[in-house]
């Protein structure tokens, strides 16, 4: 029997009706979300992901502002950019759009993101938090993917989850974030030996290496849930998955599609942060009112 379609963007849509509601509440308490997305250089694809991400804001109310930089800003120009969203009011969630011009420390600019509006959680102190399992902002794709499970009711305690991935915007914090719903937490990355012998064991398997149809059939087990990260484009210049859709939906249990899966999630989730970032404004509002 052929796999669920877990579908991102029927969830997506979902969360973002119940989020505009959201944004009118706190819209009637004076308070108008804002998100800040700071591009730097002429990436294609981070240019369309940037146009999505504002088009979402402005669809649900929030407050969206873009901001441009040419390929050769420099380090300094960047943190200046960001120094000041940190000051703005308006404001209350800043995202650096990644990858950064190869001359820029990637490090060094999302350390001078206020913590508070660090939408992305990528933040030292944010991840610390998540790896401690405090509250904090949760990266975008990992929460897309938990929210994704726990809306088709699949459960992750004591299941084997295998990450082939170790990137900061993903692999990684995704191991985390199941690790504290008490999955059995296996990575796997480009220099692991055996890939199959790993993905082969795994109840649910995300796959965020952005290389085509790397996951084959025979690398999946029986009825396994099974998570597609990839957005690549294959040999014929067609946007695709890290999985073989088309097979391993014959074995798998769940699978998400590419496109329409993960990637609507991740821009709902970065609306979810904008808006806890915008809550915690209204209640300090309250607070002191
Ligand atoms: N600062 C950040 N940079 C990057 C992040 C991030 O979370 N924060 N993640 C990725 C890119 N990304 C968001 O920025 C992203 C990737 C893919 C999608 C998406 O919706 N993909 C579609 C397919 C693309 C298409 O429509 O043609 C899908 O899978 O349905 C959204 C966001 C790296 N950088």
């Amino acid at each position: 029997m052929s796999a669920h379609i877990l579908s991102g963007k029927e969830v997506a849509g979902r969360l973002q009706q119940e989020m505009k509601l959201q944004v009118e509440e706190l819209k009637r308490k004076g308070i108008i979300p804002g998100l800040a997305v700071i591009i730097a250089g002429n990436n294609p694809a981070s240019r369309l992901y940037v146009k999505k991400k504002s088009e979402a804001s402005q669809k649900l109310g929030i407050y969206s502002r873009v901001i441009e930089l040419p390929d050769d800003t420099s380090k300094e120009q960047l943190i200046s950019v960001v120094d000041m969203l940190n000051e703005d009011d308006a404001i209350d969630g800043i995202l650096v759009q990644l990858p950064l011009p190869q001359h820029i420390d990637e490090r060094e600019i999302i350390q001078c993101i206020s913590p508070d509006k660090d939408v992305d959680g990528f933040h030292p102190l944010n991840i610390g938090r998540l790896s401690t399992g405090q509250d904090t902002f949760i990266p975008c794709t990992p929460l897309g993917i938990l929210k994704l499970l726990q809306e088709y009711h699949i459960t992750m305690e004591g299941k084997h989850v295998v990450i082939v991935g170790r990137s900061n915007i993903v692999g990684k914090p995704a191991g985390q974030l199941l690790l504290n719903e008490h999955a059995t937490v296996t990575y796997c990355h480009s220099k692991t030996r055996q890939l199959a012998h790993y993905t082969k064991q795994a109840d649910i398997l995300i796959s965020a290496v952005g290389q085509s149809r790397l996951i084959k059939a025979n690398m999946v087990k029986e009825n396994a849930v099974v998570i597609d990260v990839g957005n690549s484009f294959d040999e014929s210049g067609k946007l695709s998955g890290d999985v073989d859709f088309e097979r391993v939906k014959e074995i798998a249990s769940f699978i998400t599609p590419v496109p329409n899966g993960v990637g609507p999630m991740t821009i709902s989730m970065l609306l979810y942060n904008t808006l806890k970032a915008a809550k915690k404004r209204a209640h300090a509002k309250g607070d002191s009112s």
